[in-house]
């Protein structure tokens, strides 16, 4: 139970402390009119047997006493309320920033371990799972336990018949409802595993509609879809049906212990063990007591239906972050030395490569497809951590250094530039409140976007859609240009920043990048050698090593990859290594 505890509150046990006792104040403020009543029933009993008195002093005190008692509900009920729901409520807000942390501070490899649809069902079930859980599941068993507790050992005091007759079914109830709470974890993990499943799919078809209906296959990517779908139905027909049915059996049993007690009541009572106002007493109280039994059997199987949820947010928030806790002022540059690295184990993308990026200078990086560029950048980047060697920067080893602080150095552009939903300047500063205007149009002209966006009707203003979708491929890859150019630091790192450009925009932007390079480190990824030409040193991959290295002259001086791939690339005009 206390590992349960520790998973839901995100390891803050005391979290629950609050909410649990007010509720079991609640709770037992809820009993108070049971007890009243059972005192009057007593009370006014008294008059009908020897010697036939009536405390009617004690009538009006606990007539007083109940219309206090409402009064004092209100309020015991008002702050159990806030205590349980605005707890619950606040503590999951809290907790979603937090998760949402972790994962910010998440390498890429996280993200490419997990299905899509993963996170995307831990936002919508889990945390509303542990939400729920925090303001009833948890805090209701605890507090209507203890009360429980604390009846038992009164009336087990009082009379213990009564007591086996009114919790003797008690532990019968509790031994099933743990049987019924294994199966309903078992069945909640597969609706679980359903769920993200289906959301993995609805997530993989609505980004992958412009194919599907590119090669006319929207039919079986809905097929799919609605077989995900069609198994989360089944999924979550299979739990209500088994553990829904057996917890109204657990249930109805838990009931029965009105008539139980009554029977047993009846049988003493005629017996002559046990008095009329004492039977009529237990029945009001078992009645009661039914409500609070209720709660903790049925408490015991949600719990554990929500567990795979607490489970799961659990194990996102334990996972190692990156390391390094040292902090770069102004990194410039960057050294390797021996870096290996693979995505998966036995499968080296790149092997033992050593290389500097002098600082203010242009380093081009060029090899065919699947050669190992992108993964250099994204190394650069802490996006993945090296297994061997080192990356200095500044003397220091990168995976020393805190992740913020590495990329507060570096401004990157990738060869899918992701524009978010909202206009063209918020997607140009990214909340930077600093950027004059001047700077703004200044980055847009080198990037060679200011007189699209000037043509506009809202001109800087204009909304775009969601991943850009508003726009061609081009005006948002020098979108992100500018928007690289605009973060003031001494690192760019571009992946084929030209890549979508046509002839005339790809010559000025890489006159834009020659002047950029002047005053800033840049490490560009390109196909289209040309447009590396002036790079101050190129650097030639194939198969995750470096096999050439040099300026355009030195290397199509050679007899090597680039010399041969030049010539290609200059009698095909615009042939690429892509195609090689
Ligand atoms: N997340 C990943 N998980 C596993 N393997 C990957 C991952 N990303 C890339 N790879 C593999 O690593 C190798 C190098 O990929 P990388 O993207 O670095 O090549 P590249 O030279 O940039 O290619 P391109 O020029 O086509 O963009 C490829 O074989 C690729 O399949």
């Amino acid at each position: 139970m206390f590992k349960m505890i520790r998973k839901f509150t995100f390891h803050k046990p005391k979290e629950i402390i609050q909410p649990t006792v007010w509720l079991f104040l609640s709770q037992a403020c809820s009993m108070l009119p049971a007890v009243l009543a059972y005192m009057a029933i007593y009370t006014l009993g008294q008059a009908f047997v020897p010697p036939y008195t009536l405390d009617l002093q004690l009538l009006i005190t606990l007539a007083a006493i109940g219309l206090g008692y409402l009064l004092l509900q209100y309020a015991v009920e008002l702050v159990s309320y806030y205590f349980t729901y605005g707890r619950a409520y606040s503590d999951t807000a809290k907790k979603r920033v937090a998760y949402i942390q972790k994962l910010r501070r998440q390498p890429l490899g996280f993200f490419s371990s997990k299905e899509s649809g993963e996170l995307i069902s831990s936002f919508a079930n889990d945390f509303s799972n542990v939400e729920y859980t925090l303001c009833y599941w948890l805090p209701y068993p605890i507090g209507v336990g203890g009360l429980l507790v604390i009846s038992i050992v009164w009336i087990g005091i009082y009379d213990w018949r009564m007591g086996i007759a009114m919790f003797g079914m008690l532990p019968i109830c509790a031994a099933i409802m743990f049987g019924i709470a294994r199966v309903k974890e078992k069945h909640s993990r597969q609706v679980m595993a359903a769920k993200t499943h289906a959301a993995t799919q609805i997530n993989e078809y609505l980004h992958g509609m412009k194919d599907l209906k590119a090669y006319h296959r929207t039919g079986d990517g809905f097929h799919a879809l609605e077989t995900a779908m069609r198994k989360l139905r089944d999924e979550s027909l299979k739990e209500e049906a088994v553990a829904g049915s057996l917890s109204t059996l657990c249930s109805s049993l838990v009931k029965f212990i009105v008539p139980i007690t009554a029977a047993v009541g009846l049988y003493l009572l005629i017996g002559g063990t046990l008095s009329v106002l004492d039977f009529a007493g237990f029945l009001v109280l078992a009645t009661k007591l039914v409500e609070a039994e209720l709660m903790i059997v049925t408490s015991i199987s949600a719990l554990r239906g929500m567990l795979p949820s607490g489970e799961r947010l659990d194990k996102v928030m334990a996972t190692d972050e990156p390391t390094g806790k040292e902090q770069i002022e102004t990194g410039n540059s960057y050294s390797f030395e021996n870096v290996s690295f693979h995505y998966a184990k036995g499968q080296e993308i790149i092997q033992g490569v050593s290389f500097d990026t002098p600082s203010g200078l242009l380093t081009a990086l060029v090899g065919p497809s699947g050669s190992g560029k992108s993964t250099l950048l994204r190394l650069m980047a802490r996006f993945w951590d090296y297994q061997a060697g080192h990356i200095w920067m500044n003397g220091k080893d990168i995976r020393e250094v805190q992740t913020d602080s590495l990329l507060s150095n570096i401004s990157m552009v990738m060869q899918n530039a992701y524009l978010f939903r909202g206009t063209i300047r918020d997607n140009l500063c990214f909340g930077n409140e600093s950027i004059t205007e001047e700077q703004m149009i200044k980055a847009c002209k080198q990037a060679r976007c200011h007189d699209f966006i000037s043509a506009l009707p809202e001109g800087y203003d204009t909304v775009i859609g969601e991943g850009g979708a508003t726009l061609s491929g081009g005006e948002r890859q020098r979108i992100s240009l500018a928007r690289a150019f605009l973060k003031d630091v001494p690192i760019l790192l571009l992946d084929e920043p030209t890549a979508s450009l046509d002839a005339d925009n790809e010559a000025m932007v890489q006159k834009a990048l020659d002047e950029i390079s002047k005053e800033r480190t840049v490490i560009m990824i390109a196909h289209r050698l040309k447009t590396v030409r002036s790079a101050d040193q190129i650097l030639v991959l194939q198969d995750g090593k470096i096999i050439e290295k040099g300026t355009h002259n030195q290397l199509a001086g050679q007899k090597g990859l680039y010399a041969r791939l030049w010539g290609l690339q200059s009698q095909a005009g615009d042939y690429t290594f892509k195609q090689s």
